[in-house]
C-alpha cells in the first residue's frame, strides 16, 4: 500500500531568537486525519514549534507545507482560512458576546446562516455547554471559556486542527470532556496537541513526538514512549517524571 500524503509537513524548520535556537532543523510530518502529541520537557522548543505552525512567529529558515502548499511565514488568519482550526495559549473569544453568539460566528466563516446556527448548536452539545449558551463569556470560569473557544475553533470543520495546551486549568470533568472531544474530532481531522498535562495525554495519545533541545528526540506510540529510559531521563534532568 502507497504511503498517505501528508497533510502538514516541516523540512529543516529553525527559529532562532538571538543566540538561542528553539527550533533546531526539525522535519516533521503529519497524516491526514492522524492525532499527534507534542511532548517534552520545558524549554525543549515544542511551543515555539507550535507557533510556527499556527503564524504566530516567522521560522529563521525552513519550510512548513500544509496541502504540498507552502505557507512559511504566512499570518494566523490566512491559514484559519485554509481550514485549519487554532487553539492557542492566548484566549480568542469576544468576552462582551454569548458563548452561542461567539461559536455561530466561527460557524459562519464556513456555513450559510442558517446552517451555522445549527452547526453552533451542535457545538454546544458535543462540548457539554448547553447549559452556557446564553452566558457572556468573559463571565465564565477559565476551564468553561477553554471549552467555548474549543468549540468555536470546530465549527468551521477543520481539516487540521492544532491545540497549544488545551487542558490548562481545566477540572477534571473538563478534561475528559475535552479527552472525549478531541478523540472524537480525531475521527475527521489532522489534530496536533501541544500538552503537559499527562493524565490528558495517556486519554488521547497515541503516536508522539518528543522534542529536547529544539530537536525532535523520539517518534513512537505513546505506550513505547512512556516506558522509554532516555525520554524518562530528560524528562527527570528538567521536570517531574513523565512516567509518574
Ligand atoms: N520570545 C522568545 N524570546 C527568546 N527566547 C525564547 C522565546 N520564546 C522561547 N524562547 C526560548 O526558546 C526555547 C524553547 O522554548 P519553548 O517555549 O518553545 O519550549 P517549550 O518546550 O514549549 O517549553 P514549555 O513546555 O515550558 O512551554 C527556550 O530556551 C526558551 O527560553
Amino acid at each position: 500500500m502507497s504511503e498517505p500524503t501528508p497533510i502538514l509537513t516541516t523540512e529543516k524548520l529553525v527559529m532562532q531568537f538571538g543566540g538561542v535556537t528553539a527550533v533546531d532543523h526539525v522535519d516533521f510530518s503529519l497524516n491526514p486525519g492522524e492525532l499527534r502529541c507534542l511532548l517534552g520537557p520545558n524549554g525543549a522548543g515544542k511551543s515555539t514549534f507550535f507557533k510556527c505552525l499556527t503564524g504566530q512567529l516567522k521560522p529563521t529558515s525552513g519550510t512548513i507545507r500544509l496541502n504540498g502548499q507552502d505557507i512559511t511565514g504566512w499570518e494566523t488568519h490566512a491559514i484559519v482560512n485554509l481550514g485549519v482550526g487554532i487553539k492557542t495559549q492566548v484566549p480568542n473569544l469576544f468576552d462582551g458576546l454569548s458563548a452561542y453568539e461567539n461559536i455561530r460566528m466561527a460557524a459562519r466563516r464556513r456555513h450559510l446562516k442558517p446552517m451555522a446556527k445549527e452547526r453552533a448548536e451542535e457545538m454546544l452539545e458535543k462540548c457539554g455547554i448547553t447549559h452556557l449558551a446564553r452566558r457572556e463569556v468573559g463571565l465564565l470560569a477559565h476551564g468553561q471559556r477553554q471549552l467555548v473557544e474549543l468549540a468555536t475553533v470546530l465549527a468551521p470543520a477543520p481539516a487540521l486542527v492544532l491545540l497549544d495546551e488545551p487542558a490548562a486549568g481545566m477540572t477534571g470533568a473538563e478534561r475528559d470532556r475535552l479527552a472525549d472531544l478531541v478523540l472524537e474530532t480525531a475521527r475527521r481531522a489532522a489534530v496536533v496537541v501541544v500538552e503537559h498535562d499527562m493524565a490528558f495525554i495517556r486519554r488521547i495519545a497515541k503516536f508522539t513526538t518528543v522534542f529536547n533541545r529544539g530537536a525532535i528526540f523520539r517518534e513512537a506510540m505513546i505506550g513505547d514512549i512512556m516506558t522509554d529510559r532516555a525520554v524518562q531521563e530528560i524528562y527527570l534532568g528538567k521536570q517531574a517524571d513523565v512516567a509518574a
